[in-house]
């Protein structure tokens, strides 16, 4: 999706070490400066610098264990940090909380929400906590069930629920006080391709009417086609951010991510994973099972017993290798 009117593209992508230095800019939906936490030794956050702007659709993407969760759960006030911070339209996180948590909407992880409550119930208790009318929440919560294709569950309750129907009463109890900012981590994780269609339309509505989006995703072809923005996150920092445009520098995102956060190795080619070539224990196709491969006995004979009193005829491609230890058992044994 193209930036929208109300995104103020940040012209050159940040990089962590710079921007500790800016200061908080209080114009943009998020603000984030020298975001630190670490839990015991591991460093899950580490200076993280990064300005979201208003009405922008905003894409965090990132390795496993990155950082996206951590920084996502002090900037809405979830977790405190250990240094740095974070504003929400001007306002302090953690100074002004209450005034913050009343701007977002933070969509619950399912062992977060009260699941013995029906879908409607929970809803209508979402939007009352954050200071709606009965009524008007009730009204609401209608309208959100409809629009997620959940009218039929409406009065089911939420514990009797599959994964991609509490996947969106989660992501509906975050809408219910149409807050100026949506938090969601993952938040098509489990959905189903019509559900998420309904769902990306009434996101990129409420980006257009100013509305400020942010998810974290693993998604990459998601994020180029919905995101205006991309923050990619590394060990803990923002290792590049701007417009998707930017960010992706006139490459496929996927490859620039991959680019960025590297990560592709050596253990990408798993030798034995050879799709019919070799059994299932590592034996040469059509040898019988439990034939000795190597120094090792793969599995077990074919009556179900041991290995002992096979006789050696492993491939050459199995056979121990010149820098094989001299002490090791040799095939003649079969098993070790
Ligand atoms: N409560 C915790 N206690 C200890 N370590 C934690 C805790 N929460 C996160 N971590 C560690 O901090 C690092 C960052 O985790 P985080 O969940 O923020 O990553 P992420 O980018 O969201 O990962 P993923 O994409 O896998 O969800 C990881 O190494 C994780 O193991």
């Amino acid at each position: 999706m193209p930036a929208g009117p109300t995104a103020q593209p940040q012209v050159q992508p940040q990089y962590a070490p710079a921007a500790q230095a800016w200061p908080p800019n209080p114009t943009a939906a998020v603000s984030i400066r020298g975001l630190f936490k670490r839990f015991d030794r591991k460093v899950a956050v580490n200076g993280l610098a990064l300005d979201i702007p208003v009405g922008s659709f905003y894409g965090l993407v990132g390795p496993n264990g990155a950082g996206k969760t951590t920084t996502l759960n002090m900037v809405t006030g979830l977790l405190v940090p250990d240094a740095g911070t974070a504003m929400i339209l001007g306002r302090n996180v953690w100074s002004d909380v209450n005034a913050v948590k009343r701007m977002i909407g933070v969509m619950p992880q399912p062992d977060q929400i009260f699941d013995r409550l029906t879908g409607m119930q929970l809803l209508v208790y979402s939007g009352m906590l954050r200071g709606m009318p009965r009524a008007e929440a009730a009204s609401r919560a209608k309208d959100l069930l409809g629009a997620f294709d959940l009218a039929q569950a409406a009065n089911t309750m939420v514990t009797d629920y599959s994964a991609g129907m509490t996947k969106k009463i989660c992501l509906a109890s975050a809408m219910i006080h149409s807050p100026r900012i949506l938090v969601l981590d993952e938040p098509f994780e489990s959905v189903d391709p019509v559900s998420s269609a309904n769902l990306k339309d009434i996101l990129i509505e409420y980006a257009k009417t100013g509305g400020t989006v942010i998810i974290s995703s693993h998604v990459m072809a998601l994020v180029e086609r919905m995101c205006t923005h991309v923050a990619v996150v590394n060990n803990g920092q923002v290792c590049a951010a701007g417009t998707v445009e930017q960010v992706a520098a006139g490459e496929d995102l996927e490859d620039r991510f991959l680019q960025l956060v590297g990560g592709r190795h050596e253990a990408a080619h798993l030798a034995w994973l050879d799709g019919g070539a070799r059994d299932s224990v590592g034996a040469p196709a059509g040898a019988p099972v439990g034939a000795p491969v190597g120094n090792a006995y793969a599995g077990i004979a074919p009556d179900g017993r041991g290995a002992a009193g096979a006789t050696a005829s492993a491939p050459a491609a199995a056979q121990p290798g010149p820098g094989a230890p001299s002490g090791a058992p040799s095939n003649e044994s079969g098993a070790r």
